[in-house]
């Protein structure tokens, strides 16, 4: 096999230096947004740190004082020590406070971190929940996501750096002045120590970038087979298929080959880092040479010499880090690019939703010569779909796999547009409604619908999550879908934690799941129900129960089942037939059975397979 990720980096999207730099527009929406989180938080790390940056400085000066005035009393026949104690108590005090400040800068950052982390989740899950389902499914676009969420503690780390940064460059800037003040010449020194690794370091974080973009997707497969790999509910499957092997192998292939690339950056990184970090070292000592050669000849003091070396040491350090710290923000602002630029996807409906929504429906849906097919597909799954649903209809699609059933009820849902054709609700075309009042409509269970691991109640209570607190309608949709008889079991009842991921929490079968996912569609009196295979893995009783509850509750009313299972899709007022994504057939039952085709026949054949 092609070693894919190996080739494939020179192939993917490599960022420039340009790209990088462009990136740090965003640093002050950033601030912003943290300075919003917390203002007080933020004041207070800001206030530290400039403490904390002028105090290198002035420690170093009263270093140089003491020395003198030791050299000085040493000197004199009758030393007087009081203002040398005083001198090495200052230094002991600006010691503490120096301790003291850091603290409280990890303290403000680490706290100011959190809440940032929070907001900026916060915004990710509501942004995410108002995105369109077709853009969820583009992977390009779920890789922006991807990259928008992981990163949380990216940008945390990015805001320590940046105030760091800052704090750096004001302790730079003072050291500086203290070399000119006593021996302008070093600073020459100073910028040829550090040239080569501002550049070594610019350069190699650059490549980490790329490498970690560029490997996106890869990493998703990575997180997705390391799930299944190790996980409960895929453990069955892999036990039995024996399935260990197969997925080991498909992770450390592709883990090795960006395990691969990346030794190969960080082993050039720490080789070039360390060379020039000699050259850093050697152009330290060349200034040392120079500082000792002035006090020999008497030009300047011991404790200017003390000063000097101590500043001179100390700023080749802050630069370096300063450079490094520079990178490292570059790095992550570009991550902050993602952020953002996920943030200000624009969201606004491509027609203006300018219609208001009717409280009832007077005359129903029409579907007229829909097609439609998946983003990033070109199979076109909906063929010209025309047929209408009458206010109070009951209607049943019904078709082999893949034929198009849900698919035509996520259209209904404007989960997606149709690629043309239009659908209709009382004359008007349904995308010029406001698409959360549309789809709040609607009371629908999906297929593949989502066990929360949460307590039963909440399971339930999802279907319209604002009457949590209504255990009367709570209890009254268990009973609907039958969840009554499984909650009555449970040790907790309505507060037992469903799943197997948190303590205390009981599994429930496919079936329980089901009648309790099945409550959640009877949460609020919607307009129109949408039951898609509400009652597949019910048994026979079960479902015939289900059924009658809900055909006597929707009595005159909307409402749209999918199902295989003939003996419930006999009871609509009429059936839809698709295959292929046509409409086959449309008719009562009675109709279709008269009509002998598709349907008669799939009727026919289920009716021999229960005698
Ligand atoms: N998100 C998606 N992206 C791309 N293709 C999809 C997507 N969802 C469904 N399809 C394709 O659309 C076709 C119709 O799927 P749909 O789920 O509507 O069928 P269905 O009639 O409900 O089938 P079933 O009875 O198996 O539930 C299938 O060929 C399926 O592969």
């Amino acid at each position: 096999m092609a070693r894919r990720g190996l080739q494939s980096l020179s192939e993917k999207k490599k960022v420039n230096f340009k790209g990088s730099f462009s990136a740090l527009v965003f640093i002050p929406r950033f601030f912003k947004e943290i300075w919003r989180t917390n203002k007080s938080l933020f004041l207070g790390s800001a206030f530290c740190r400039l403490i904390a940056a002028i105090l290198p400085v002035i420690i170093l000066w009263i270093g140089k004082i003491i020395i003198d005035e030791i050299v000085l009393q040493a000197q004199v026949e009758t030393a007087d020590l009081s203002r040398l104690w005083l001198y090495v108590g200052i230094e002991f005090g600006l010691i503490v406070v120096s301790d003291l400040v850091s603290r409280a800068i990890s303290l403000t950052d680490g706290l100011l971190g959190d809440a940032y982390s929070i907001k900026s989740s916060v915004s990710i899950m509501r942004k995410t929940s108002k995105i369109d389902m077709s853009l969820l499914e583009d992977s390009e676009f779920y890789d922006k996501l991807e990259r928008a969420r992981t990163q949380t503690t990216g940008r945390v780390g990015l805001m320590s750096n940046a105030l760091g940064e800052l704090q750096s460059l004001i302790s730079i800037g003072t050291l500086i002045a203290g070399l000119i003040y006593f021996e302008p010449y070093l600073i020459i020194l100073l910028v040829l120590s550090i040239i080569p690794s501002f550049i070594n370091e610019i350069w190699f974080s650059q490549q980490q970038y790329s490498l970690a973009r560029g490997w996106t997707a890869e990493r998703r497969e990575l997180d997705y087979l390391r799930y299944i790999g190790a996980n409960n509910e895929t453990a069955k499957e892999i036990k039995l298929f024996g399935l260990t092997d197969f997925i080991v192998d498909r992770f450390q292939r592709l883990s090795q080959d960006y395990f691969d690339l990346n030794k190969k950056l960080a082993v050039k990184r720490s080789a070039l880092g360390f060379v020039f970090n000699v050259l850093g070292t050697l152009s330290y000592y060349g200034a040392y040479v120079f500082i000792i050669y002035r006090v020999v000849t008497g030009v300047i003091t011991l404790g200017e010499l003390t000063f000097l070396s101590g500043a001179f040491n100390r700023l080749t350090k802050n630069l370096q880090e300063f450079f490094s710290k520079f990178t490292r923000i570059t790095e992550s602002a570009l991550y902050l690019k993602d952020y953002f630029e996920f943030i200000d996807i624009s969201i606004e409906p491509k027609i203006t939703e300018d219609q208001h929504l009717p409280k009832t429906i007077r005359l129903g849906f029409e579907f007229k010569d829909v097609r439609f097919g998946y983003p990033g597909s070109d199979t076109e799954i909906l063929k010209g779909i025309s047929f209408e649903m009458k206010v109070g209809e009951k209607l049943a699609f019904v078709g082999q796999n893949g034929a198009g059933k849900t698919t035509l009820t996520k259209l209904l849902l404007r989960f997606y547009e149709p690629t043309s054709g239009a659908i209709y609700l009382d004359g008007i075309n349904i995308n010029r409604f406001n698409k959360a009042d549309y789809q709040n409509y609607f009371g629908v269970i999906f297929q593949d619908f989502f066990k929360y691991e949460f307590t039963a109640r909440e399971n339930i209570a999802i279907g319209d999550i604002k009457e949590l607190n209504n255990q009367q309608k709570i209890e009254n949709a268990s009973e609907l879908s039958l969840a009554n008889e499984v909650i009555s079991e449970l040790k907790k009842g309505y507060d037992q934690q469903l799943g197997k991921r948190f303590a205390k929490g009981q599994d429930l079968s496919g079936g329980q799941w089901q009648k309790v996912a099945l409550a959640r569609a009877y949460m609020k009196n919607a307009e129109v129900m949408i039951l898609d295979e509400p009652t597949s893995a019910l048994d026979a009783k079960a479902e015939s129960d289900v059924f009658q509850r809900f055909i006597a509750l929707t009595k005159n009313k909307t409402s749209i089942i999918i199902s295989h299972r003939f003996s419930t899709v006999r009871q609509a007022d009429r059936i839809l037939v698709l295959e292929n994504g046509t409409v086959l057939e449309l008719g009562t039952h009675q109709e279709l059975i008269e009509n002998d085709s598709l349907y008669s026949e799939l009727f026919t054949l289920q009716a021999k397979g229960y005698q």
